[in-house]
């Protein structure tokens, strides 16, 4: 999948809040988009998925089918968990969502109104939603937001599961959540600008980097407790 050139502002005469992206992207890559609030991160997603089109510029082959899970899913729909899977399953051609809705864990949550999930659930529904058709492009803006330990744990998997299978995957990610995945590719957007860099790009004005000492035993728990909490947490030295 190629972008050449690619720009998208949103009105006439507004500034360009994609300007002139250039890009290619190949089977079985696995890309972390970073920018601050507003940077445009979810107006490139949307570009990429084919939801919006460039102003001007080219997005060329993209991957037949598209997978995209919105930073919000949209619950004000007349659905169960199940009835709206189902209808989505019916629409990707008898797609199976089942077991991805197992493995995210929304077995207890299928006879729950969509209504009445919490943001955390709706997101998981928004998920399997994208994976049910084995996307070749799959694209999630902020995934990682408001997940539970376990499925923030799953996710990077299943990232990384798909594109061994070939597919490309963007997620949009305040949080880092792929960092662990060997080969991820990191895109920043700065002044409309998309850029890539070697190493995840750093957000650190205004910020601090803590050492903790703890048992090794209770690493696991620390861990999943402060990323819970939203904050960056790795584990950086073990001592003997
Ligand atoms: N439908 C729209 N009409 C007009 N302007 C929009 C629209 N959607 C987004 N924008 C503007 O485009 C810019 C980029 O927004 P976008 O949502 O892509 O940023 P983002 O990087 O995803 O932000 P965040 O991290 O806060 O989710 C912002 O200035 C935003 O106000």
């Amino acid at each position: 999948m190629q972008l050449t050139r690619v720009s998208f502002r949103y009105r006439k005469r507004d500034r360009l809040v994609i300007s002139h992206a250039d890009a290619r992207l190949s089977a079985g890559n696995v890309i972390e988009l970073t920018g601050a609030n507003g940077a445009g991160k979810s107006t490139l997603l949307r570009l990429l998925a084919g939801l919006a089109r460039p102003t001007s510029g080219v997005i060329a082959d993209r991957p037949a089918v598209v997978g995209f899970a919105p930073d919000r899913f949209p619950t004000a729909q007349p659905f169960t968990v199940t009835t709206y899977l189902r209808h989505m399953s019916r629409v990707r051609g008898g797609a199976r969502w089942e077991p991805w809705a197992e493995r995210l864990g929304l077995g207890p949550l299928l006879d729950t109104a969509l209504r009445d999930l919490s943001k955390g659930s709706a997101h998981k529904v928004g998920l399997v939603q994208a994976l049910m058709a084995e996307p070749g492009l799959l694209i999630l803006d902020e995934p990682f937001a408001g997940l539970d330990a376990g499925t923030r744990e799953t996710l990077p998997l299943i990232a990384a599961e798909l594109a061994q299978r070939g597919a490309i995957v963007i997620a949009s990610d305040h949080q880092s959540g792929l960092r662990d995945l060997p080969a991820l590719r990191h895109w920043a957007l700065r002044d409309g600008h998309l850029e890539e860099s070697a190493s995840p790009a750093p957000e650190t004005a205004g910020q601090v980097t803590v050492a903790v000492t703890l048992p090794a035993g209770d690493l696991p728990r620390f861990l999943a407790g402060v990323r819970d909490e939203g904050y960056l947490a790795r584990e950086i030295e073990e001592s003997h």
